[in-house]
């Protein structure tokens, strides 16, 4: 192992891989506030059925074998120096920027201690069991996700989906046999779909939290319930950057990245998962595979090789379960054609297991209990 220090700012699905990974090179920290690693695929399974809440935290004491977890925020960060939120600053040789996005309960929590998250998920569970009526906001993969959990869970729980855009699945090139599948599943469940208009206005209560309420599209179709989710918005976590990164950031979102994944403008600061600008939809797999090409490099320049491992997005593929036995897939073969997935072959790739080996292989041991 050399002396040279890797930070690595925040433990998501990137974050942890990069950390990993250079973990025998480098003197590696991971300043990552939550005290476990929330694996987001499988929260909404966890909204609805306590058992996957075991599944669904990956404490991060078998991560690293040399390098150290810091449970803090990074505030002010610089090229070389990281301001910890309560125990002073680290200096950094390389910096790995990774702290994704954020994203409305209970497909992400804001929650640092995981029996806070555990509680509010419980509370949760309580409000669906005892409302008639849902209503979603966003018609995209998390809010089609979450339909597919809560009808499986709550057949009796009446569910409504309202977006803007006059079909489901419509922010990627998703192919119309996959969102007639998709919509024809949930629809057999009862889920109706209010789509074509925005919604007027808001519930008054959080999401998640109990309430009569009434609202309006702005067509006048109106939508009655005792609970909300809000099913869009993903946004990038860069509040922490200190001034010479902070100038990054493309607008108020992501950070423009080179092939190599560095920052432009900066040799030894790297960005990878959901914070930056890559043209392909926000995915787990996506940081996972930045990770290896980040990793790759910062190794190379600790060795005093050229880095040379870049990074090009992969055709669109999605994988969207409805609940343990329903729904639908699009994936790209060898030969470039999509190819689309019904229940049955989704739910063995995805929506019986959520993919929670991989991430046992990651940390090195199963999920929390
Ligand atoms: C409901 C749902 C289902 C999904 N299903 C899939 C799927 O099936 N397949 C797939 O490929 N993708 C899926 N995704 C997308 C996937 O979860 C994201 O693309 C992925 O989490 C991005 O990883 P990341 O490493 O960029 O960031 P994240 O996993 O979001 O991790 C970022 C980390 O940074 C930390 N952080 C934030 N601020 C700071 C700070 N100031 N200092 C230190 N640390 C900080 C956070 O606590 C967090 O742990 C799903 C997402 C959702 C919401």
């Amino acid at each position: 192992m050399t002396d040279k220090s890797v930070v690595v700012v925040g433990g998501g699905y990137g974050g942890a891989k990069v950390a990993k990974l250079l973990d025998d090179v480098a003197d590696v920290t991971l300043v990552e506030p939550k005290d476990a690693f929330v694996h987001s695929t499988g929260a909404l399974r966890a909204a609805v059925d306590p058992a996957w809440e075991d599944r669904v935290f990956f404490p991060y004491d078998h991560l690293l074998a040399r390098g150290r977890v810091v449970h803090e925020h990074a505030q002010a960060v610089g090229p070389h120096r990281v301001q910890l939120s309560a125990t002073g600053a680290l200096d950094a040789d390389y910096l790995v920027l990774a702290t994704g996005t954020a994203y409305p309960f209970p497909a992400k929590f804001i929650e640092s201690e995981s029996h806070l998250a555990r509680a509010r998920l419980a509370r949760l569970r309580g409000v669906l069991a005892g409302a008639d009526r849902a209503l979603l906001v966003g018609a995209g993969p998390v809010g089609l996700e979450l339909a597919g959990e809560l009808s499986a869970a709550y057949p009796d729980l009446g569910i409504t989906i309202v977006d803007q855009a006059d079909d489901v699945l419509t922010t990627w090139d998703y192919q119309p046999e996959l969102r007639a599948s998709i919509r024809a599943q949930l629809e057999a469940r009862g889920v109706v779909f209010e789509l074509g208009s925005p919604l007027g206005y808001l519930p008054p209560q959080d999401v998640g939290e109990p309430g009569e309420f009434t609202v309006h599209t702005r067509a006048g179709g109106e939508v009655s319930g005792q609970v909300w989710f809000r099913c869009h918005g993903n946004l990038p976590v860069l509040d922490y950057l200190g001034p010479e990164l902070a100038a990054a950031r493309v607008g108020d979102g992501g950070l423009e990245v080179t092939g190599a994944l560095t920052v432009v403008g900066f040799d030894t600061v790297f960005a990878i998962g959901d914070v930056t600008t890559i043209r392909e939809s926000k995915r787990a797999s996506a940081a996972l595979a930045h990770a290896e090409v980040a990793a790759a490099n910062i190794r190379a320049l600790i060795e005093g090789r050229e880095p040379t491992a870049t990074y090009a997005p992969a055709p669109e593929i999605i994988v969207l379960p409805l609940g343990p036995d329903g729904g639908g897939s699009q994936l790209v073969g060898d030969d470039g054609e999509r190819r689309i997935l019904g229940p049955e072959q989704t739910s063995e790739l995805k929506g019986a297991d959520l993919h929670t080996g991989v991430l046992t292989e990651l940390f090195g041991r199963p999920a929390a209990s």
